[in-house]
């Protein structure tokens, strides 16, 4: 259905077919050609890890990366380069994160996009409740689509919106652990993501080689929005390679609404009261 929809989609163009024969016959564009679903075949040479980190749910994992790999990349929701690459820099970087989370924890994955990391969660974890967390309406109609697909809906939900209205409202989201993985710098998913926790909850913000230095840059607003020291972690060491680099915070403290202004630094030699 998707396929059709999106061939008949470029042979027509934006707009339509203009009124009239056409004086010469234009030039079609090339048919969209549709990704080959072998390529979501797990590579032997991840087959060990992909066990010890999967576990017995390594057939629901092999649906999810045929799905991303043909309607995900089809729908644009994953590079068509990612597809050779998605056991190992995908969904075998998301599973490792496990190790981190507690059994029967309930987990909100803000930016899930298409599913990562919250959806190889699920997968891996049956005993993790999970909420994905995504404000566009094409992520989350996919997110939807795959859970049902996959059989999920009896553990994983979809939420429509952004982090920080998950956050409030008459009927906020709280979780044990918020993932993040490619959302945003640490000062921003601090922000959004720790008054998901439940007080004494984790951030785990999966990052890349400048961790260590974001961690660094963003201490003191970390600090302030009631996030303990970031710890960095590497999950999957000995098994993957490289290892999954995750930024822990732990919400410490429940701190007020800190708006722009309150957080600040107060000018030097000017007061705001006269
Ligand atoms: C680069 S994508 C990463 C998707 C996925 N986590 C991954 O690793 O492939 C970032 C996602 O964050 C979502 N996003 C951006 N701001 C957000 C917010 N304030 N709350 C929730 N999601 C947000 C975007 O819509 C997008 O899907």
């Amino acid at each position: 259905m998707v396929r059709d929809d999106i061939r008949g989609g470029l042979s027509s163009g934006p707009g339509g077919t203009p009124p009239g024969p056409p004086a010469a016959q234009p030039e079609l564009p090339r048919p969209v050609r549709p990704p080959d679903p072998g390529v979501a075949v797990l590579p032997p040479e991840l087959a060990g890890a992909a066990r010890r980190l999967i576990g017995d749910r390594l057939d629901l994992a092999a649906a999810y990366a045929e799905l991303l790999v043909t309607d995900g990349v089809l729908r644009g929701l994953i590079g068509p380069r990612e597809a050779p690459r998605i056991w190992d820099r995908h969904l075998l970087n998301c599973a490792a994160v496990a190790e981190l989370i507690p059994a029967g924890a309930t987990v909100l994955d803000v930016g899930s996009g298409a599913g990562l990391p919250g959806l190889v969660l699920a997968i891996a974890r049956p005993d993790l409740t999970v909420t994905l967390i995504e404000p566009l309406a094409r992520r989350t109609a996919f997110l939807q689509e795959a859970v049902d697909v996959l059989a999920l809906d009896g553990s994983v939900r979809v939420f429509r919106g952004r982090a920080e209205e998950a956050a409030a409202g008459a009927d906020p989201l709280r979780g044990d652990v918020v993932t993040a993985r490619a959302v945003a710098p640490l000062d921003r998913l601090a922000t959004w993501c720790l008054p998901l926790a439940v007080p004494g909850g984790r951030l785990l913000a999966l990052k890349g080689a400048s961790a260590a230095e974001e961690i660094a840059e963003h201490a003191a607003a970390v600090h302030r929005l009631g996030g303990g020291g970031a710890v960095l972690r590497r999950c999957g060491e000995g098994v993957l390679e490289p290892p999954t680099t995750v930024v822990e915070i732990v919400r410490e403290r429940v701190v007020g609404p800190t708006s722009k202004v309150a957080a600040r630094k107060p000018r030097a030699g000017r007061s705001r009261r006269r």
